[in-house]
């Protein structure tokens, strides 16, 4: 039995708040077994059905990091050039990656095609898988925060040129590319309100009540 504390509890609210997505990398390296004890702990997560369809790519290989980096700048450049006007100028000036500086490069997927859990929960709501992965780069982003770690999720990729760049199953979904490494600086203010993009809204705005 394990009992949480005030001082515990104060400390897990001021991690919400700390943690980033993070573009803007230190050059130093991640200590060594960093992303593997990420992933321990977003393998503690739920999952529907206790199917656990979370799959890991670390990638290290230097052609694979390049590949992804330059369709990268295609998918930005053409996202670029689905705004006007001032959005437009804008979108320009922001920083939506930390690929190049990253040292640590993390590919998420979802397999579709896994049979462990034996489907529970899955046969009206097959999203679920994915739901279930995203829940556990949730935990990994609180974790690696709590480390000092910064992460970045960037989904302004190719999905289908993604999964040929890192030779993946065909079942596997991609879900997420992280970039992972030591943040230049710490904030509490998503970066995307610093440069002005949108603001953060409470949760009157999001709650109904019926
Ligand atoms: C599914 C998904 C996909 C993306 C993101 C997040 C999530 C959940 N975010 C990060 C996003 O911009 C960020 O979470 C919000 O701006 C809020 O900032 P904080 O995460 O609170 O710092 C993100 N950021 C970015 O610079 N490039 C990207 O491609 C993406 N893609």
């Amino acid at each position: 039995m394990v009992e949480f504390d005030d001082t515990f509890r104060q400390h897990l609210r001021e991690l919400f708040v700390w943690r980033r997505d993070v573009r803007r990398f230190r050059a130093d390296p991640l200590p060594a077994g960093a992303i593997d004890r990420l992933i321990e702990t977003a393998c503690l997560s739920p999952s529907v059905g206790l199917s656990q369809p979370w799959r890991f790519v670390v990638v290290d290989d230097a052609a694979r990091r390049r590949a992804v980096i330059d369709d990268f700048r295609a998918c930005n450049a053409d996202a670029l050039n689905a705004y006007a006007g001032e959005r437009a100028a804008r979108y320009a000036t922001l920083k939506l990656s930390g690929l190049e500086q990253a040292p640590g490069h993390l590919a998420v997927f979802a397999d579709k095609a896994s049979d462990i859990g034996h489907g529970l929960g899955r046969t009206t709501m097959p999203e679920t898988t994915e739901y279930s992965v995203v829940a556990a780069i949730t935990a990994m982003w609180l974790a690696a925060r709590a480390d000092g770690i910064g992460i970045g999720w960037v989904s302004i990729l190719n999905p289908e040129r993604v999964h040929t760049t890192l030779d993946v199953p065909e079942t596997w979904k991609f879900i997420a590319y992280l970039c992972i490494g030591y943040p230049e600086v710490e904030c509490d203010q998503p970066e995307l309100e610093q440069a002005k993009w949108e603001h953060r809204r409470g949760a009157g705005e999001f709650t109904l009540r019926r």
